[in-house]
């Protein structure tokens, strides 16, 4: 069953100059649908609508035309208030510079949006522990963000995305800021989740090498999708059809 759904999104940025039609078409009549436990990579050239595409979907912006529907609940109907409240409960973020408070540690940051949802403190410590266990980052929970490498910092990120058990994770560029061995660690953790825990999980991204943990790659072009590639054998062999597929799309990794 489709936990996300999209029926003809378009998107018009405003002009700045005068007169109507100004503006500029960030996305033309998309539609596209993700499964539940399903782990997809949008990937595109620079400037091809990669970024208005996942605002849109996870509820940061709210101007558009067309539908979208998380679960049983159609977003691109719901007024501001609803929306904050749908996207803390049932969505999950990471983005590629970790957003992590500062000022609070890792543990602290990982169990925030439980305690803004003013559940029971037994439930808060338990369900915090145990994500930070999974990830491989219990030996450094009482740290600061600004004290740990930016693997740890994003495997905290995720920790805290998926501590409301959301019904679908947002990432953006999450490997963006990361060597490629962190970067291979963290994708590892997307993984775990998605084929473990069957979390699903939609991933912008321009690497070809974090997209191979996808089950699916959606390629945009032009505010379109271009086309999208399915996973069937090994991540080594996904990663070279990748490849291809960019190739193909007129976009080398130059583009992206
Ligand atoms: N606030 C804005 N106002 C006007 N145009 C915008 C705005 N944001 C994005 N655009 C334009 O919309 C198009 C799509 O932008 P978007 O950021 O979604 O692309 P992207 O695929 O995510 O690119 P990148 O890979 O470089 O991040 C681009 O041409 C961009 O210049």
């Amino acid at each position: 069953m489709a936990i996300l759904e999209v029926e003809n999104l378009s998107k018009e940025y405003k002009g700045k100059g005068k007169g109507k039609g100004n503006g500029y078409q960030a996305l033309r009549d998309i539609s596209l649908s993700v499964d539940s436990g399903e782990f997809v990579a949008i990937m595109g050239p620079s400037g091809s609508g990669k970024t208005t595409l996942l605002n849109i979907l996870s509820g940061i912006d709210t101007e558009y035309s067309g539908m979208v529907r998380i679960a049983e609940t159609i977003i691109s109907e719901m007024t501001k208030n609803e929306l904050a409240l749908f996207r803390r409960q049932r969505m999950g973020f990471v983005f590629q510079d970790y957003n992590l408070l500062d000022s609070l540690t890792l543990r602290e940051n990982v169990m925030l949006p439980m305690v803004l949802d003013e559940q029971e403190v037994e439930d808060i410590n338990a369900k915090t522990d145990a994500t930070l266990l999974l990830f491989d980052i219990d030996e450094v929970k009482d740290k600061y963000p600004y004290t740990v490498s930016g693997g740890q910092q994003q495997r905290t990120a995720i920790s805290r995305a998926i501590i409301n058990d959301p019904d679908v994770i947002f990432a953006d560029e999450p490997t963006g800021n990361l060597d490629s061995k962190s970067a291979s660690t963290v994708m590892k953790c997307f993984s775990k989740l998605n084929s473990e825990q069957a979390a699903t999980i939609v991933m912008v991204t321009h690497d070809p090498f974090a997209a191979s943990f996808c089950s699916r790659v959606v390629f945009i072009k032009d505010g379109t999708v271009g086309m999208e590639i399915a996973r069937e054998g090994t991540r080594k062999a996904f990663f070279d059809t990748i490849l291809e597929t960019l190739a193909v799309m007129g976009g080398g990794e130059d583009d992206f």
